[in-house]
């Protein structure tokens, strides 16, 4: 008897299930097998039952057998109900690793424009996921206690392929998520972005900076989209009482970014692979702080949910810090890219109100949440460069030949450059 309860005490919940469903699946069986016995030849109907309930039954056993990453087990009051919109983009579907992992119970809603269902996979099926196909633009309607709000296209090609979009899902989507924020008492994190900045004045940019934007240029959509977004959050905050955090995000790349996302990371490396010329926009003199996408991530975590003695105020909470310029020939990326292949450099006019120079001042980040870029440019380079080979491989099984995006050039004479 001792020997049982042992055996059944080192069942995981899963693997209870599974028993459970085997055991009926050898109930149906005999009774299947005695009704025959007893009664001859079954009707047509009754077998179809049967071969329904039993092939039901597999799919039941399948989905008990799949294999998650590990979760960690939280008690009811430690565990989160959390809402994560544009949870399968490339950002924000290493959030939901994160969370899950962590053991919160996680909805994902996505539009899937950017976002795509592979980024979260592995997770379908799991008790404590949810994923929901739906746009910000429309409210929603579900019990949460925390809302990490992601959604909206990130990359200047994506972001203006439809700027009214952009605008609507940066607007209306966030307006949408604050009204559920408040009717359910859920504190909000919004990804804004280093973009709120323009082509700064100043320099590096600290959170004090209000930046210089061009409110009518191609980049405006997005930009003064966050920037409006950021100013709804506050005034929610100010006006509703509802618990906000911003965090600016700087240039980020990394593992489940889109091949065709445009950015200037994803374009070299997969034009490095491919053997195609790089492509630099303007004279490649303009700076760029890259960080490695774990980095917002553990900002993030760090700054919404679980800790309470960050300031109102927003927090720019990005960077990995580059002293080296982004200059052509010191360029990390495209230095590094270039050891993938021996890829020439092609010279292309410059992006239409691309901005100058932009990294962040991160003291602030630093002092108040402890938080540090971790993971060095190259380290997460060669990372990113494993996960566009495979997925390079993987289009090419499905006869697909990825090509980067295009910026929006700039018409007439290159700008002056300081
Ligand atoms: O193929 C390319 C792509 C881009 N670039 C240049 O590389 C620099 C960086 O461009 P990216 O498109 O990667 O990123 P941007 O800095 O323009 O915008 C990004 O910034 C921060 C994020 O929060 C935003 O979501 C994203 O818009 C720009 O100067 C761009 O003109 C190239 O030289 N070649």
């Amino acid at each position: 008897m001792k020997r049982i309860i042992w055996v059944i005490s080192g069942l995981n919940r899963r693997m209870m299930k599974l028993l459970v469903a085997l055991a009926l699946i050898a109930y149906i069986a005999c009774e299947y097998s005695i009704s025959i016995q007893e009664h001859g030849e079954m009707k047509i109907e009754e077998r179809i039952d049967e071969v329904r309930l039993i092939s039901g039954m597999f799919i039941l056993i399948s989905s008990f057998s799949q294999k998650y990453p590990p979760v960690k087990f939280l008690s009811e009051k430690d565990r989160k109900r959390i809402l994560i919109t544009g949870g399968a983009g490339f950002v924000g579907s290493h959030l939901t690793d994160k969370l899950m992992m962590d053991g919160h119970e996680v909805t994902v809603v996505d539009n899937f424009f950017t976002g795509r269902k592979r980024n979260v996979e592995h997770w379908i099926g799991h008790e404590n996921f949810e994923l929901i196909n739906h746009d910000v633009v429309e409210p929603l309607y579900i019990e949460v206690d925390q809302i990490y709000h992601l959604a909206s296209p990130a990359s200047p090609p994506n972001y203006m392929y439809n700027p009214i979009k952009t605008l609507k899902t940066n607007t209306i989507g966030t307006l949408n998520m604050l009204g559920l924020a408040k009717r359910v008492g859920a504190r909000l994190l919004l990804a804004s972005t280093s973009e709120v900045y323009g082509d700064p004045e100043v320099h590096p940019q600290n959170e004090e900076y209000w930046g210089h934007v061009n409110p009518i240029g191609p980049r405006a959509c997005y930009d003064e989209g966050k920037r409006v977004a950021e100013t709804m959050c506050y005034a929610y905050m100010k006006q509703e009482g509802v618990e906000v955090r911003v965090a600016r995000i700087f240039n980020t790349f990394g593992s489940r970014m889109h091949m065709n996302d445009g950015r200037v990371v994803s374009n070299f490396i997969l034009q490095a692979l491919q053997g195609e010329p790089l492509t630099v926009y303007g004279s490649g003199s303009q700076t760029r702080a890259f960080q490695y996408t774990t980095h917002p991530l553990l900002s993030f975590t760090l700054s919404s949910p679980f800790s309470s003695n960050i300031p109102d105020r927003c927090c720019s909470l990005s960077g990995l810090y580059l002293t080296v310029p982004f200059s052509t020939s010191l360029l990390p990326p495209a230095t590094h890219t270039h050891l993938v292949s021996r890829s020439q450099i092609q010279f292309l006019p410059e992006a239409q109100d691309d901005p100058r120079r932009r990294r962040p001042d991160i003291r602030k980040a630093k002092m108040m949440l402890g938080w540090e870029p971790v993971v060095p440019l190259e380290e997460g380079l060669n990372k990113t460069i494993q996960y566009f080979s495979r997925e390079l491989e993987h289009q090419a099984n499905n006869q697909y030949i990825p090509k980067p995006k295009a910026a929006r050039q700039k018409k007439g004479r290159p700008r002056q450059h300081n």
